[in-house]
């Protein structure tokens, strides 16, 4: 139990506590009127059975008096259950799903491989929803419906300890039934979360690979994967329901039946004379407002079932540990691969004891056949992923201590894939650097020939671009994305070939942003065309993760390895023509 609460209240307990206590105080100024209505009908019902002493309207007037009062009490009390739990349930959920979004900016991005991107997006969305709803709902209610049959029973036990017992005696029966089944409700909670969550995940998937879709004609079988997920889905949803619904309304009627028993035993106890009928009737006030939030509670209990599975779910992702390292590094050094050993995951090896210096200021071509490694070692040295053995070393400091924010302030990276949010291309620029000024904007897209283009928009720079860029072509982002890197003037640039993919005219212009972005930068450039990199200061040849040759383009030719069989295979292809 104490687990459950640790999960939903986010790890602290203590969050709980005001919205509970609102909750106490709401329900016990909905008790209060019970016995008000208690005392009217006594006076009512004294005038009746002693006609000689009068209606005393002076009563009747202090009680209601009393009751209009009150009202506003109650009114009080629900505006701070509304206040303390409502208001703090959503701003918890807003603050931590805003931390753990930055927690999860500061996991290795091994962790993102591991995970499906829909199902994190579920986790900061859909689980916090649940658990959300649970905290402003669910948890308040169920502590105040927990200690308000408790405080009833201790007053009532004083008026008639028959009755009370009678109006008890079920409610743990009901208790036992849910926890005897609580194994079971967690495991169908469990299951349909992962369920909806691999539904959320097919459809994110399906909608975001819709353009392949079509072009390769695969409705019918990516459909299959989303129906069978939407299938699963049905099936976990029935399965919950069918099962959980019986299992509260047994538990629900157990509880109830304790009103029946103490009818039975009041009607039992009135005639024999050992019970007064105003005490009958309290008990039967009292009774019907003690089970009713207690009713409500048992049944929310599956929905608070549920939430504890999503709490966990984020729990876990709260203390997945986050990359380690405080120091700095000086990025004007060299940069060293000392024995690296490395695999996204243990069992499959994808570089394998490389070593190799990079010299400050130079630059350096990583070639190599495709899947050789060469992406994986520009990701090692920005550390989006720590080696398994071995040392990177920037400057003569191991990268493995180095504070992965403060390390990536000296890194610029241009990918070929370039990624643009969805907001304007002055901004998508200034990304390179979050205080720059329009001046300073103006001048980044200046030198990586995209000023001309951006200034032909109507809106310019406040143009705003599609989620990812889909509004405008690759060499437009490739030159965007130079100008962030420009404007972030870092020491270390990592280039994945950012020309490979364009038509002649946006490569020349690509190509002369490169060359205004590596002037004196250690430069470390991922080649497929051999072409490109002739002029680099090193080649560093690349095999099924190490380091086969290394030179520069005329001294690798001369050894005749693999960069001279790459060199003559491009050199044959560049000759193909499509007849
Ligand atoms: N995130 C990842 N998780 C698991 N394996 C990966 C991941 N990224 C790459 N790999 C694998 O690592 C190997 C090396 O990939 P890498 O992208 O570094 O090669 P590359 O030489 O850059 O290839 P290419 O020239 O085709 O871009 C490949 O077998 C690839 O499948």
């Amino acid at each position: 139990m104490n687990r459950y609460f640790t999960n939903i209240s986010g790890g602290n307990i203590r969050n709980l506590w005001p919205s509970s206590f609102a909750a106490l105080l709401d329900g016990i100024s909905k008790v209060i009127p019970a016995a008000l209505l208690v005392d009217i009908f006594h006076t009512i019902y004294s005038s009746f059975a002693e006609p000689e002493a009068g209606l005393s309207i002076g009563r009747l007037w202090v009680v209601c008096a009393f009751l209009f009062f009150w009202l506003m009490v109650s009114y009080g009390a629900y505006a701070l259950l509304y206040d303390k739990s409502y208001k703090a349930a959503y701003s918890l959920a807003a603050s931590g799903r805003l931390k753990l979004a930055e927690h999860l900016r500061h996991l290795s991005l091994g962790y993102f491989g591991k995970r499906d991107p829909g199902d994190v997006t579920n986790l900061l969305l859909s689980d916090y929803s649940q658990v959300e709803h649970t905290i402003s709902h669910n948890v308040p209610q169920l502590i105040s419906a927990v200690i308000l049959p408790l405080l009833a029973l201790s007053g009532l036990v004083f008026l008639d300890w028959q009755m009370a017992l009678a109006m008890f005696v079920a409610v743990p029966f009901g208790v036992l039934l849910l926890w005897l089944t609580d194994a079971l409700q967690a495991r169908l909670s469990e299951t349909h979360v992962k369920a909806k969550n691999e539904a959320a995940s097919r459809l994110q998937e399906y909608l975001s690979g819709i353009r392949e879709i079509k072009a390769h004609n695969m409705g019918g079988k990516r459909f299959e994967r989303l129906r069978l997920s939407f299938d699963r889905l049905m099936r976990a949803s029935i399965r919950l329901e069918g099962v959980m619904g019986p299992l509260i309304m047994g538990a629900m009627l157990l509880t109830r039946s304790g009103m029946t028993i103490m009818i039975f035993a009041g009607s039992y106890l009135l005639v024999g004379g050992t019970l007064s009928l105003p005490v009958f009737l309290l008990f039967l006030l009292v009774g019907t407002r003690v089970f009713e939030p207690l009713t409500v509670v048992l049944m929310n209990y599956g929905e608070m079932r549920y939430s504890a599975y999503s709490a966990q779910r984020i729990m876990d992702v709260q203390q997945e540990q986050p990359m380690q390292g405080t120091e700095s590094i000086q990025p004007q050094g060299q940069i060293v691969f000392d024995r690296v050993i490395f695999g996204y995951d243990d069992n499959a090896l994808i570089i394998r004891d490389l070593s190799f210096t990079i010299e400050p200021q130079t630059i350096t071509a990583l070639v190599g056949p495709s899947g050789s490694g060469k992406s994986t070692v520009t990701r090692l040295i920005a550390r989006f992923w720590d080696i398994q053995q071995g040392t990177i070393e920037i400057g003569g400091q191991s990268i493995r201590h180095a504070n992965p924010e403060d390390l990536l302030k000296h890194i610029s990276m241009v990918f070929q894939d370039v990624y643009l949010f969805q907001d304007t291309i002055g901004n998508n620029i200034r990304i390179g650097k979050m205080d720059a000024t329009q001046e300073e904007v103006e001048a980044a897209a200046k030198r990586a020939c995209c000023h001309e283009f951006i200034s032909q928009l109507p809106q310019g720079y406040d143009t705003p671009v599609g989620e990812g860029g889909s509004t405008l072509s690759g060499g437009e982002k490739q030159r965007i994305s130079i100008a962030r890197a420009l404007l972030k003037d870092a020491s270390i640039v990592l280039l994945d070939e950012a020309t490979a993919s364009l038509d002649p005219e946006n490569e020349s212009a690509v190509q002369k942003a490169i060359n205004e972005l590596v002037a004196d930068k250690t430069v470390i450039l991922i080649a497929h065309r051999l072409k490109t990199v002739q002029h680099a200061d090193k080649i560093l040849v690349l095999d099924q993760g190490q380091l086969v040759e290394e030179g520069t383009h005329m001294e690798l030719l001369k050894r005749k390895g693999l960069y001279a069989d790459l060199w003559s295979l491009q050199q044959e292809s560049d000759g193909w023509r499509v007849k």
